[in-house]
């Protein structure tokens, strides 16, 4: 069964860590949407839009089958599910549009924290908990290293304490959920982020166009997330030598200030982070009333 009404439909993980990244990307994006906690199917008030809340291992699934339009999903969960079809004999088509700067984690190998580590190689025939079979078997065999495992949804680094395993394979961020298990992180198989994939036999026109206004809005979130804008006074002999020492500016607004001919006011987009250090080097060159803003949405 496939959408039956006009609207795009998107698949966003109901409960967990993407669903704030999610929510709080479409809000970013101007689509307004009225959550309520035990609705499935939420609406947008202003677009044509409607979200499925669903678990995060079904996103894949739903994009490959054509169920919705679009997904946000971790790349993890992603190229599992894809793997794990492929494995089936299936045909995998959708297409990615973006990566996300969120969720971002990574795969690892972990192991008891007392027990001693060389190489990979440690863990030829070891059992290995984790909920990533299949990308965990395509970097086993990369390695060339036999192993076995066995498949966890979840508590996956309770598996060597409760000797279900010798070793994991699972998520892992800050290392703060190894840590308190008394595991240390060994091998770092796969680096995720959340990601936004599309179906992919076409959408018509109405959708894709729909599609591509998010698309744009989105790069527009990351953007202005990635950039700041920078106000400070300039020595009009110093211009050159202060446009230098900001982070990816190319053409600075100046502007004159009122009673003050040796200086200028100088406004710029900066792409990165302004660190103390560039401002201290700039007071340095004689600027002033340095400031820097965040940027709340950019269209070039
Ligand atoms: N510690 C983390 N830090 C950042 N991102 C993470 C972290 N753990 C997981 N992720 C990313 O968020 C995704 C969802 O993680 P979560 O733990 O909410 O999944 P889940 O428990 O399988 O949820 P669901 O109930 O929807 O199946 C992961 O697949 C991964 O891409
Ligand atoms: O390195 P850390 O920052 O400690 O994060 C890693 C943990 O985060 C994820 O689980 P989550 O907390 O989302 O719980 P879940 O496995 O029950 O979904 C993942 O499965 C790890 O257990
Ligand atoms: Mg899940």
């Amino acid at each position: 069964m496939t959408n039956s009404n006009n609207r795009l439909r998107i698949a966003l993980q109901k409960k967990g860590r993407l669903s704030k990244d999610c929510n709080e990307l479409l809000k970013q994006c101007g689509v307004k949407i009225t959550w309520n906690e035990q609705r499935l199917i939420a609406y947008s008030e202003n677009l044509p839009i409607e979200i499925l809340r669903v678990r995060d291992d079904d996103i894949p699934g739903l994009v490959f089958d054509g169920v919705v339009d679009l997904g946000i999903i971790g790349e993890n969960v992603l190229e599992e599910e894809e793997l794990g079809r492929i494995a089936g004999g299936e045909k995998v088509e959708y297409k990615k549009l973006r990566t996300l700067d969120f969720g971002g984690c990574r795969l690892s190998l972990a192991i008891d924290r007392d027990q001693p580590y060389h190489s990979v190689q440690d863990f030829n025939n070891a059992l290995i908990a984790t909920s990533y079979p299949n990308l965990l078997k395509r970097y086993m065999k990369e390695q060339g290293v036999p192993f076995k495992s066995i498949l966890l949804n979840g508590s996956v680094e309770v598996a060597p304490s409760a000797g279900i395993a010798h070793a994991i394979c699972d998520l892992v961020s800050s290392g703060a959920t190894l840590e308190a298990n008394g595991l240390k992180e060994v091998e770092v198989i796969y680096q995720s982020k959340a990601c936004l994939i599309q179906r992919a036999e076409p959408l018509d026109g109405d959708k894709q166009q729909l599609v591509d206004k998010l698309l744009t809005r989105i790069q527009g979130v990351q953007q202005a997330a990635e950039s700041k804008y920078i106000m400070l006074h300039a020595p009009k002999e110093k211009l050159e030598e202060i446009t230098a020492l900001l982070p990816g500016v190319e053409n600075p607004t100046i502007l004159p200030l009122a009673h003050d001919d040796s200086k200028v006011a100088m406004h710029v987009v900066s792409q990165e982070t302004l660190f103390w250090e560039t401002m201290e080097q700039l007071k340095e060159m004689g600027a002033s009333s340095v400031l820097v803003l965040p940027i709340e949405k950019m269209l070039a």
